[in-house]
């Protein structure tokens, strides 16, 4: 098997509810942190709605307008540092109301694609504040698709499998995943990970926002199912190498894609 790594970094941080500039200086200390080492990231991925946390009765007036600052800094630091981000998600304020959504850089700075949540977490009533996306989201990694899921959206196994069959070998999933649900974050991304055969990168935020705390564990699992790396609860960066050729050599042990029946289900 011909190797075809890949370094990421995975950004586990607190996010103070309501206060985005507080966020923005705590996100760019954090980026410095994560180029600042001899094994440079080539993929830098952070947490769901980072910039606002889940201050969801204001905001309206705290989302970031047309995403325009979360843009610029994202945009200078990829070009900067010549890396590729997937950059967590943002509250996004648009015309028509307010999206949690992913902007995904290159490493020349391009904005390489977007991806707005598509399933609305109704146990937090995101769906009375926000406005969910209409389409699935892909990016090219290293020559490879990927695909975009935020938190929530790793519930439905449809969304995942899709990602797979359009040709997806990675998964990244920006999440705000509290307590007590850890067992259900590790299960339902080892499963989108074996069932896929891909690999699924997951940023969790930890700290807490008023009652509610938050676990961290972010993982990046191996589409064996392994988790290859995995966080604890505190503010941390992981650093961690991937096997992209990994993918089809799984794929090519348990042949699941050739082997489905879609014509019966
Ligand atoms: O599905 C869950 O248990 C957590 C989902 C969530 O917190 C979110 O989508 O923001």
């Amino acid at each position: 098997m011909t190797t075809r790594k890949l370094r990421l970094a995975l950004l586990q941080m607190h996010v103070e509810a309501g206060h985005p500039n507080e966020n923005f200086r705590k996100l760019a200390e954090l980026l410095e942190q994560a180029v600042d080492v001899q094994d440079k990231p080539d993929v830098i991925v952070f947490p769901e709605m980072w910039n606002t946390g889940y201050a969801l009765e204001r905001i309206g007036e705290i989302a970031d307008l047309d995403g325009e600052r979360t843009k610029a800094m994202l945009s200078a630091f990829s070009r900067k540092h010549g890396v590729q981000i997937v950059g967590g998600s943002v509250a996004e304020k648009r015309a028509d109301g307010v999206y949690n959504t992913i902007y995904v850089f290159d490493e020349k700075g391009e904005l390489q694609s977007d991806y707005s949540k598509i399933h609305l977490f109704r146990l937090m009533e995101e769906e009375k504040h926000l406005t969910a996306g209409n389409a699935i989201g892909t990016l090219d990694v290293a020559g490879e698709k990927a695909g975009m899921m935020i938190c929530y959206d790793i519930r439905f196994p449809e969304l995942a499998r899709r990602l797979a069959l359009s040709g997806a070998k990675l998964l990244f999933v920006p999440a705000q995943w509290p307590n007590p649900r850890l067992h259900h974050w590790r299960t339902l991304l080892t499963a989108r990970a074996i069932e896929n055969q891909m690999y699924v990168i997951a940023c969790n935020r930890c700290g807490t926002s008023g009652e509610t705390s938050f676990f961290g564990h972010s993982m990046v699992i191996d589409p064996w199912g392994e988790i290859i790396a995995e966080a604890d609860d505190t503010e941390t960066i992981i650093s961690v190498e991937i096997d992209l050729a990994l993918v089809d050599e799984v794929r090519g042990r348990i042949p699941v894609f050739e082997d489905r029946r879609p014509t019966l289900y």
